[in-house]
This record gives structure tokens, sequence and C-alpha cells, in this order.
């Protein structure tokens, strides 16, 4: 790769792509879902990616957050490149290194919120910081949720608890796949409000996909891919300046 365009990884960087491939099929049916996306993502920011449908948003995520493996390149998680390891190794730094916020908020059924809770640290065998955890619960508005089930719960309390479940363990980024796609905008706002405090007050780094202009104005920055590359970025956007630069990004095709 040329020097060029490597990113400027440091000891600021919490995530970062370079020069990112992911063909999926073969022959004639081969899509190019990610064409060379080189970018980083830098700790305790809140970022967005934004793009139009199928321009590899999920893709890219899922790379970076050894979800699925690239055909070539790096998805580099701290010093580790997640595109060598094995899939036990992804496993465990999934589990240890990373939280995850769905748009279905995937909590087990059978568990409380509490239990959904810290089950990622239990099974890292790791105890919860109590602290944190009283923190999160608190500040999400779960302290008298702790015993309910999902089922017991509103789509909007389902999500802060899969917030707080990412949040437990400090991981080293939370990866947010349209974290508010199911949700009302007042429970939408609310999940994003924390998430971007979660970055002013806990320094955690988070990197959010998502179609939704009004979610992105929560981040510090944006950056925006069309067709598999990166086509742009914004820092410290706002509703109008991403609808016009989705907008360029739509005449330019
Ligand atoms: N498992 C797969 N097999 C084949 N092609 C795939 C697969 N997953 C994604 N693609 C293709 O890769 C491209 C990028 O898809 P991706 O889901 O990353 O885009 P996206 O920007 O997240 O889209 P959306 O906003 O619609 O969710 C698309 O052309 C898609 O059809």
């Amino acid at each position: 790769m040329h020097p060029l365009q490597a990113p400027d990884i440091t000891q600021a960087t919490a995530v970062a792509a370079v020069d990112l491939v992911k063909v999926y099929g073969t022959g004639d049916t081969a899509v190019r879902a990610l064409d060379g996306v080189t970018v980083g993502f830098a700790r305790a920011q809140f970022t967005a990616i934004m793009g139009p449908s199928g321009s590899g948003k999920s893709t890219l995520m899922h790379c970076l957050a050894g979800l699925d493996t690239a055909t070539s390149g790096r998805a580099l998680l701290g010093g580790t490149d997640l595109t060598a390891q094995s899939d036990r190794v992804l496993t465990k730094v999934r589990r240890e290194r990373i939280g995850f916020v769905f748009q279905s908020f995937n909590l087990l059924p059978q568990l409380t919120a509490e239990q959904n809770i810290l089950l990622p640290l239990e099974l890292a065998g790791r105890s919860a910081e109590r602290g944190l955890l009283q923190h999160l619960t608190e500040s999400l508005g779960l302290t008298g949720r702790l015993a309910h089930r999902p089922g017991e719960l509103s789509g909007g309390q389902q999500q802060r608890v899969a917030v707080a479940r990412a949040l437990v363990s400090r991981p080293e980024v939370v990866f947010a796949d349209e974290p508010t796609g199911n949700l009302d905008s007042r429970s939408g706002a609310e999940v994003l409000t924390f998430l971007s405090n979660s970055v002013r007050e806990l320094g955690q780094t988070v990197v959010m996909v998502t179609h939704d202009p009004g979610a992105a104005a929560y981040a510090d920055r944006v950056v925006m891919l069309a067709d598999g590359r990166i086509a742009g970025e914004l820092h410290d956007p706002d509703h109008a300046s991403i609808a016009a630069a989705l907008q360029e990004l739509g005449a330019r095709r």
C-alpha cells in the first residue's frame, strides 16, 4: 500500500481499516462491497457511518468487529489485526473487547435485564465494576426494571438494557448498528444522548451505522461511504450539513 494512503494510526486510534476489500461471491455475481477502505476511528469519539443503501456500511462495521472476514487489507482493533485471527480468537475479541448495540436489541428473552447486562462479563469470567453498573442503570433509568425480562420492557427500555450491556465492560469500542431503527423518536433521542454522554463522561469510543441524519447529528464526526469507498467526512456535523452532504453524494452518483 502507498504510505500516503495509510490512516494516521496512533495511540489515539481505537479502530482502523487499512485498504480493506470485501468481495461477496465469485465470477459474474461477485459484489465488491468494500473497495479499498482506509479510515481510522479515534478513541473517545462518537463517529457515525452513513451512505446510500448498499454502500457497504454494515460490511465495514462487520469486518471491523470481527463478525465477517475481509477479502484483503487490515481491520485493526488497537494493535490487533482481526483479519489475521482464527474464529476462536475473534469470538474472544468480540466478547472481551467490543460492545454491540443492534437495531433489534438482541437480548436473551429468558434472562432478566440485569442478567442480560452482566452476561458478556460473565462469559469473559469477569465481575462487574459495581460503581459503573450502578451509574449505567441509574442514568439509563433502569434501576426499577432490573428484575424484568425483555418481554416485560418497552422497546426503548430494551435498547437501554442493550446499551448498558455494551458499556459495562468498558470495551475498546462500541459498535451500534442502526440503534434507533426500531424506536420512536423520543426513545431514540434518549439512546443517542446516552451514547454521546458515554463518550464525554466515560471516554467511550462509539462507531454507529445509521441512515438517519438526525441520529448522525449526535456524533462528533460523520464518515460517508459510497459504492464501497470513503466518499467524505464531516466534523461536528448538524442535521443540515449531513442532509446536504447526503444530497451531494446522491447527485454525484
Ligand atoms: N452476504 C452477502 N452476500 C452477497 N452480497 C452481500 C452480502 N452482504 C452484503 N452484500 C452486498 O454488499 C453490498 C454492501 O452491503 P451492505 O449491507 O454493507 O450495505 P449497507 O450500506 O449497510 O446497506 P443498507 O443501508 O441497505 O443496510 C451490497 O451490494 C449488498 O447487496
